[in-house]
Protein backbone atom coordinates (compact mmCIF):
# COMPACT_ATOMS: atom_id res chain seq x y z
CA UNK A 1 0.00 0.00 0.00
CA UNK A 2 1.50 3.43 -0.88
CA UNK A 3 2.88 6.02 2.04
CA UNK A 4 -0.04 8.49 2.92
CA UNK A 5 0.48 12.12 2.06
CA UNK A 6 3.85 13.57 3.19
CA UNK A 7 3.30 17.47 4.88
CA UNK A 8 3.99 20.26 2.01
CA UNK A 9 6.28 22.49 4.26
CA UNK A 10 5.44 25.04 1.02
CA UNK A 11 1.74 24.37 2.13
CA UNK A 12 0.44 26.82 5.21
CA UNK A 13 -2.26 25.47 6.31
CA UNK A 14 -3.25 21.76 8.42
CA UNK A 15 -4.26 19.11 5.22
CA UNK A 16 -7.18 18.38 7.42
CA UNK A 17 -9.30 20.57 10.54
CA UNK A 18 -11.11 18.83 12.24
CA UNK A 19 -14.59 21.01 14.30
CA UNK A 20 -15.95 19.63 17.13
CA UNK A 21 -16.17 19.18 21.34
CA UNK A 22 -13.61 17.23 23.17
CA UNK A 23 -14.34 16.07 26.77
CA UNK A 24 -12.15 14.90 29.17
CA UNK A 25 -13.07 10.76 29.67
CA UNK A 26 -13.42 9.53 33.20
CA UNK A 27 -12.97 5.60 33.21
CA UNK A 28 -13.16 2.39 35.01
CA UNK A 29 -10.01 0.98 34.66
CA UNK A 30 -11.23 -2.70 33.87
CA UNK A 31 -14.94 -4.35 33.29
CA UNK A 32 -16.73 -3.72 36.54
CA UNK A 33 -19.63 -0.88 36.50
CA UNK A 34 -19.00 2.33 37.37
CA UNK A 35 -20.94 2.20 40.49
CA UNK A 36 -18.37 -0.27 42.38
CA UNK A 37 -15.28 1.34 41.24
CA UNK A 38 -12.82 3.24 43.89
CA UNK A 39 -10.76 4.90 41.40
CA UNK A 40 -11.25 5.98 37.30
CA UNK A 41 -8.50 6.70 34.17
CA UNK A 42 -8.36 10.31 33.27
CA UNK A 43 -8.30 10.46 29.14
CA UNK A 44 -9.37 12.52 26.11
CA UNK A 45 -12.06 11.85 23.87
CA UNK A 46 -13.88 13.13 21.06
CA UNK A 47 -14.83 12.43 17.87
CA UNK A 48 -13.20 15.06 15.87
CA UNK A 49 -10.38 15.16 17.52
CA UNK A 50 -10.13 11.46 17.61
CA UNK A 51 -9.67 11.48 14.05
CA UNK A 52 -7.28 14.61 13.82
CA UNK A 53 -5.30 12.18 16.18
CA UNK A 54 -5.12 8.97 13.76
CA UNK A 55 -4.76 11.42 10.69
CA UNK A 56 -1.36 13.17 12.63
CA UNK A 57 -0.20 9.47 13.72
CA UNK A 58 -0.93 8.52 10.32
CA UNK A 59 1.71 11.51 8.88
CA UNK A 60 -0.72 14.50 7.98
CA UNK A 61 -0.82 17.55 9.03
CA UNK A 62 -4.06 17.82 11.39
CA UNK A 63 -6.04 20.83 13.39
CA UNK A 64 -8.84 20.92 15.43
CA UNK A 65 -10.52 23.79 15.87
CA UNK A 66 -12.85 23.90 19.25
CA UNK A 67 -13.40 25.84 22.19
CA UNK A 68 -12.52 24.05 26.10
CA UNK A 69 -12.66 26.08 29.20
CA UNK A 70 -10.24 27.61 31.44
CA UNK A 71 -9.90 24.54 33.68
CA UNK A 72 -7.77 21.38 34.25
CA UNK A 73 -9.33 19.23 31.97
CA UNK A 74 -9.28 21.87 29.01
CA UNK A 75 -5.52 21.97 29.49
CA UNK A 76 -5.28 18.26 29.78
CA UNK A 77 -6.94 17.98 26.49
CA UNK A 78 -5.07 21.02 24.38
CA UNK A 79 -1.81 19.15 26.25
CA UNK A 80 -2.78 15.70 24.86
CA UNK A 81 -3.63 16.46 21.36
CA UNK A 82 -1.19 18.50 21.18
CA UNK A 83 1.40 15.74 22.31
CA UNK A 84 -0.58 13.40 20.00
CA UNK A 85 0.88 15.51 16.99
CA UNK A 86 -2.49 17.81 16.37
CA UNK A 87 -2.11 21.49 15.69
CA UNK A 88 -4.19 22.95 18.71
CA UNK A 89 -3.26 26.95 18.43
CA UNK A 90 -6.29 27.85 16.99
CA UNK A 91 -8.81 26.50 19.96
CA UNK A 92 -10.22 29.18 22.26
CA UNK A 93 -10.38 29.18 25.91
CA UNK A 94 -13.19 30.14 27.42
CA UNK A 95 -13.25 31.93 30.83
CA UNK A 96 -16.38 31.50 31.78
CA UNK A 97 -18.37 27.99 30.34
CA UNK A 98 -16.24 24.64 31.86
CA UNK A 99 -14.77 21.89 29.73
CA UNK A 100 -17.42 19.10 28.97
CA UNK A 101 -16.91 15.63 30.50
CA UNK A 102 -18.39 12.37 30.33
CA UNK A 103 -18.07 8.96 31.71
CA UNK A 104 -17.38 5.26 30.78
CA UNK A 105 -19.64 2.45 32.59
CA UNK A 106 -18.47 -1.01 30.96
CA UNK A 107 -20.83 -4.17 30.75
CA UNK A 108 -24.19 -3.56 28.73
CA UNK A 109 -23.93 0.26 28.63
CA UNK A 110 -20.67 0.02 27.50
CA UNK A 111 -21.65 1.91 24.45
CA UNK A 112 -23.80 4.82 26.25
CA UNK A 113 -21.70 7.43 27.58
CA UNK A 114 -22.75 9.20 30.65
CA UNK A 115 -22.46 13.09 29.29
CA UNK A 116 -21.48 16.14 31.36
CA UNK A 117 -21.30 18.60 28.68
CA UNK A 118 -24.51 20.50 28.56
CA UNK A 119 -23.43 24.26 28.36
CA UNK A 120 -20.09 23.45 28.05
CA UNK A 121 -17.95 25.52 26.32
CA UNK A 122 -17.75 24.02 22.98
CA UNK A 123 -21.89 24.08 23.16
CA UNK A 124 -21.34 27.92 23.25
CA UNK A 125 -19.52 27.86 19.51
CA UNK A 126 -21.36 29.65 17.30
CA UNK A 127 -21.28 30.58 13.22
CA UNK A 128 -19.20 33.00 14.01
CA UNK A 129 -16.39 30.54 13.82
CA UNK A 130 -16.86 29.78 10.58
CA UNK A 131 -14.87 32.99 9.49
CA UNK A 132 -11.98 31.23 11.31
CA UNK A 133 -8.88 31.63 9.00
CA UNK A 134 -8.24 28.25 9.69
CA UNK A 135 -10.47 26.63 7.49
CA UNK A 136 -9.91 28.49 4.46
CA UNK A 137 -6.67 26.26 3.28
CA UNK A 138 -7.14 22.80 4.39
CA UNK A 139 -7.62 20.03 1.57
CA UNK A 140 -10.36 18.44 4.01
CA UNK A 141 -12.48 19.88 6.84
CA UNK A 142 -14.28 16.48 9.41
CA UNK A 143 -17.15 17.77 11.47
CA UNK A 144 -19.92 15.54 12.46
CA UNK A 145 -23.67 15.18 13.77
CA UNK A 146 -22.80 15.39 17.14
CA UNK A 147 -22.52 19.25 16.89
CA UNK A 148 -25.46 19.62 15.83
CA UNK A 149 -27.11 18.25 19.27
CA UNK A 150 -24.68 20.20 21.27
CA UNK A 151 -26.40 23.73 20.91
CA UNK A 152 -28.96 25.75 18.68
CA UNK A 153 -25.19 28.24 18.06
CA UNK A 154 -23.36 24.77 17.26
CA UNK A 155 -26.18 23.23 14.69
CA UNK A 156 -26.48 27.04 13.07
CA UNK A 157 -22.18 26.89 12.69
CA UNK A 158 -22.39 23.04 11.10
CA UNK A 159 -25.06 24.62 8.97
CA UNK A 160 -22.81 27.54 7.64
CA UNK A 161 -19.70 25.05 6.85
CA UNK A 162 -21.88 22.16 5.50
CA UNK A 163 -25.19 23.66 3.37
CA UNK A 164 -23.98 27.26 3.27
CA UNK A 165 -20.04 26.25 2.89
CA UNK A 166 -19.59 30.17 4.14
CA UNK A 167 -16.06 29.78 4.96
CA UNK A 168 -14.98 29.96 1.30
CA UNK A 169 -17.63 32.36 0.04
CA UNK A 170 -16.83 32.50 -4.15
CA UNK A 171 -13.37 31.21 -3.53
CA UNK A 172 -12.63 28.49 -6.38
CA UNK A 173 -10.11 25.72 -4.11
CA UNK A 174 -13.01 24.32 -1.66
CA UNK A 175 -12.14 21.54 0.42
CA UNK A 176 -13.53 18.05 0.77
CA UNK A 177 -16.54 18.64 3.70
CA UNK A 178 -15.93 15.57 5.38
CA UNK A 179 -19.22 14.62 8.01
CA UNK A 180 -19.43 11.92 10.07
CA UNK A 181 -23.45 11.35 11.11
CA UNK A 182 -22.55 10.29 14.27
CA UNK A 183 -25.89 10.44 16.00
CA UNK A 184 -25.64 9.85 19.94
CA UNK A 185 -29.59 9.48 21.35
CA UNK A 186 -28.60 10.23 24.65
CA UNK A 187 -27.62 14.28 22.95
CA UNK A 188 -31.28 14.73 21.56
CA UNK A 189 -33.61 13.86 24.58
CA UNK A 190 -35.64 11.61 22.65
CA UNK A 191 -35.79 14.03 19.29
CA UNK A 192 -35.09 10.93 17.29
CA UNK A 193 -37.51 12.57 14.18
CA UNK A 194 -35.59 16.10 14.73
CA UNK A 195 -32.25 14.20 14.57
CA UNK A 196 -33.32 12.46 11.30
CA UNK A 197 -34.11 15.30 9.54
CA UNK A 198 -30.91 17.12 10.82
CA UNK A 199 -28.89 14.70 10.15
CA UNK A 200 -30.19 13.39 6.61
CA UNK A 201 -30.02 17.59 5.34
CA UNK A 202 -26.55 18.08 6.72
CA UNK A 203 -25.15 14.37 5.03
CA UNK A 204 -26.80 15.58 1.73
CA UNK A 205 -25.19 18.57 1.36
CA UNK A 206 -21.82 16.97 2.23
CA UNK A 207 -19.00 16.35 -0.09
CA UNK A 208 -18.34 12.60 1.78
CA UNK A 209 -20.24 10.94 4.42
CA UNK A 210 -19.50 7.88 6.92
CA UNK A 211 -22.31 6.29 8.34
CA UNK A 212 -23.09 3.31 10.29
CA UNK A 213 -25.91 1.10 8.86
CA UNK A 214 -27.61 0.60 12.30
CA UNK A 215 -26.93 4.43 13.05
CA UNK A 216 -29.35 4.83 9.39
CA UNK A 217 -31.65 2.13 10.29
CA UNK A 218 -32.40 3.84 13.76
CA UNK A 219 -32.84 7.50 12.32
CA UNK A 220 -34.19 6.84 8.74
CA UNK A 221 -36.02 2.78 9.03
CA UNK A 222 -33.01 2.04 6.33
CA UNK A 223 -30.82 -0.61 6.51
CA UNK A 224 -29.58 -1.88 3.01
CA UNK A 225 -26.52 0.31 2.44
CA UNK A 226 -27.63 0.30 -1.07
CA UNK A 227 -30.79 2.18 0.29
CA UNK A 228 -28.56 4.33 2.62
CA UNK A 229 -26.42 5.94 -0.23
CA UNK A 230 -29.75 6.88 -2.41
CA UNK A 231 -31.52 8.29 0.26
CA UNK A 232 -28.00 10.56 0.69
CA UNK A 233 -28.08 11.43 -2.83
CA UNK A 234 -26.73 13.72 -3.95
CA UNK A 235 -23.63 13.65 -1.65
CA UNK A 236 -21.08 12.61 -4.24
CA UNK A 237 -19.43 10.01 -1.56
CA UNK A 238 -20.91 7.73 1.13
CA UNK A 239 -19.22 5.66 3.07
CA UNK A 240 -21.70 2.97 4.90
CA UNK A 241 -20.02 1.01 7.71
CA UNK A 242 -20.69 -2.21 9.10
CA UNK A 243 -19.28 -3.38 11.75
CA UNK A 244 -17.42 -7.20 11.09
CA UNK A 245 -19.20 -7.48 8.41
CA UNK A 246 -17.29 -5.03 6.45
CA UNK A 247 -17.65 -1.45 4.60
CA UNK A 248 -19.19 0.12 1.26
CA UNK A 249 -18.53 3.25 -0.25
CA UNK A 250 -20.67 4.90 -2.93
CA UNK A 251 -18.64 7.41 -5.37
CA UNK A 252 -20.25 8.29 -9.02
CA UNK A 253 -22.67 5.72 -9.03
CA UNK A 254 -20.00 2.40 -8.02
CA UNK A 255 -20.30 1.10 -4.86
CA UNK A 256 -17.24 -0.85 -3.61
CA UNK A 257 -17.29 -3.38 -0.66
CA UNK A 258 -14.53 -4.48 1.77
CA UNK A 259 -14.85 -7.09 4.10
CA UNK A 260 -13.42 -6.11 7.64
CA UNK A 261 -11.02 -8.69 9.31
CA UNK A 262 -11.65 -10.31 12.30
CA UNK A 263 -11.00 -8.38 15.38
CA UNK A 264 -11.22 -9.87 19.08
CA UNK A 265 -13.05 -6.38 20.25
CA UNK A 266 -11.94 -4.89 23.45
CA UNK A 267 -13.90 -1.79 23.72
CA UNK A 268 -15.74 -0.60 20.56
CA UNK A 269 -15.71 3.51 21.03
CA UNK A 270 -13.64 5.17 18.82
CA UNK A 271 -13.70 2.51 16.49
CA UNK A 272 -15.44 4.63 13.66
CA UNK A 273 -13.48 7.63 13.97
CA UNK A 274 -10.39 5.34 13.50
CA UNK A 275 -11.91 4.42 9.97
CA UNK A 276 -12.59 7.98 9.36
CA UNK A 277 -9.08 8.92 9.76
CA UNK A 278 -7.98 5.79 7.82
CA UNK A 279 -10.47 6.14 4.77
CA UNK A 280 -9.38 9.99 4.80
CA UNK A 281 -5.56 9.31 4.82
CA UNK A 282 -6.35 7.00 1.73
CA UNK A 283 -8.53 10.38 0.31
CA UNK A 284 -5.46 12.46 0.52
CA UNK A 285 -3.32 10.00 -0.67
CA UNK A 286 -5.32 9.67 -3.45
CA UNK A 287 -6.11 6.11 -2.87
CA UNK A 288 -8.35 4.15 -4.76
CA UNK A 289 -11.74 2.79 -3.32
CA UNK A 290 -10.48 -0.61 -2.03
CA UNK A 291 -7.69 0.39 -0.34
CA UNK A 292 -9.21 3.86 1.09
CA UNK A 293 -11.56 1.42 2.99
CA UNK A 294 -8.69 -1.17 3.59
CA UNK A 295 -7.23 1.20 5.74
CA UNK A 296 -10.18 2.23 7.59
CA UNK A 297 -10.46 -1.03 8.35
CA UNK A 298 -6.92 -1.33 9.50
CA UNK A 299 -7.28 1.88 11.80
CA UNK A 300 -10.50 0.74 12.99
CA UNK A 301 -9.28 -2.51 14.45
CA UNK A 302 -6.43 -1.01 16.28
CA UNK A 303 -9.15 0.97 17.83
CA UNK A 304 -11.44 -1.77 18.68
CA UNK A 305 -8.23 -3.40 20.80
CA UNK A 306 -7.84 -0.69 22.83
CA UNK A 307 -9.89 0.96 25.50
CA UNK A 308 -9.10 4.54 24.70
CA UNK A 309 -10.95 6.50 22.44
CA UNK A 310 -7.71 7.51 20.52
CA UNK A 311 -5.93 4.32 19.57
CA UNK A 312 -2.46 3.87 18.86
CA UNK A 313 -2.10 3.93 15.47
CA UNK A 314 1.26 2.94 15.36
CA UNK A 315 0.88 -0.90 14.66
CA UNK A 316 -1.42 0.05 11.84
CA UNK A 317 0.97 2.27 10.00
CA UNK A 318 3.92 -0.59 10.47
CA UNK A 319 1.42 -2.47 8.19
CA UNK A 320 0.73 -0.23 5.83
CA UNK A 321 4.63 0.37 5.02
CA UNK A 322 5.57 -3.29 4.62
N1 LIG B 1 -16.74 -6.55 15.48
C1 LIG B 1 -15.93 -5.95 14.60
N2 LIG B 1 -14.97 -6.66 13.97
C2 LIG B 1 -14.15 -6.08 13.06
N3 LIG B 1 -14.22 -4.78 12.72
C3 LIG B 1 -15.17 -4.03 13.30
C4 LIG B 1 -16.08 -4.56 14.27
N4 LIG B 1 -16.89 -3.57 14.69
C5 LIG B 1 -16.51 -2.46 14.03
N5 LIG B 1 -15.48 -2.73 13.20
C6 LIG B 1 -14.73 -1.77 12.39
O1 LIG B 1 -15.05 -0.46 12.84
C7 LIG B 1 -15.66 0.28 11.77
C8 LIG B 1 -16.74 1.17 12.34
O2 LIG B 1 -17.66 0.37 13.02
P1 LIG B 1 -19.24 0.56 12.94
O3 LIG B 1 -19.77 -0.04 11.72
O4 LIG B 1 -19.77 0.05 14.24
O5 LIG B 1 -19.40 2.14 12.78
P2 LIG B 1 -20.07 3.21 13.69
O6 LIG B 1 -21.28 2.62 14.38
O7 LIG B 1 -20.30 4.40 12.87
O8 LIG B 1 -18.89 3.52 14.74
P3 LIG B 1 -18.94 4.48 16.02
O9 LIG B 1 -19.99 3.90 16.94
O10 LIG B 1 -17.53 4.37 16.58
O11 LIG B 1 -19.26 5.87 15.55
C9 LIG B 1 -16.15 -0.78 10.80
O12 LIG B 1 -16.22 -0.27 9.49
C10 LIG B 1 -15.06 -1.83 10.91
O13 LIG B 1 -13.90 -1.43 10.21
O1 LIG C 1 -19.70 10.90 22.32
C1 LIG C 1 -19.08 11.91 22.02
O2 LIG C 1 -19.62 12.99 21.81
C2 LIG C 1 -17.62 11.85 21.89
O3 LIG C 1 -17.10 12.62 21.14
C3 LIG C 1 -16.86 10.84 22.68
C4 LIG C 1 -16.24 9.71 21.92
O4 LIG C 1 -14.84 9.92 21.82
C5 LIG C 1 -16.84 9.50 20.52
O5 LIG C 1 -18.22 9.32 20.66
C6 LIG C 1 -16.28 8.30 19.85
O6 LIG C 1 -16.80 8.27 18.52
Amino acid sequence: MPHPTAVSPEHPSADVVCLGETMAVLSPPDDRPLADQAALRLSVGGAESNVACGLAALGHRAAWLSRVGDDAFGRRIRAELAARGVEVGAVAVDPTQPTGVYFKDPGPDATRPLYYRSGSAAAHMGPELAGAPELREPRIVHVSGITAALSGSCARLLEEIVVRRTPWGAARRRPLVSFDVNHRPALWNGRTADAAAALRDLARAADLVFVGRDEAEALWGTAHPDDIASLLAPAPLVVVKDAEHGATSYAAGEATFAPAPAVEVVEPVGAGDAFAAGYLSGVLADLDEPSRLRLGHLTAATALRSRDDIPDLSEALALTRR
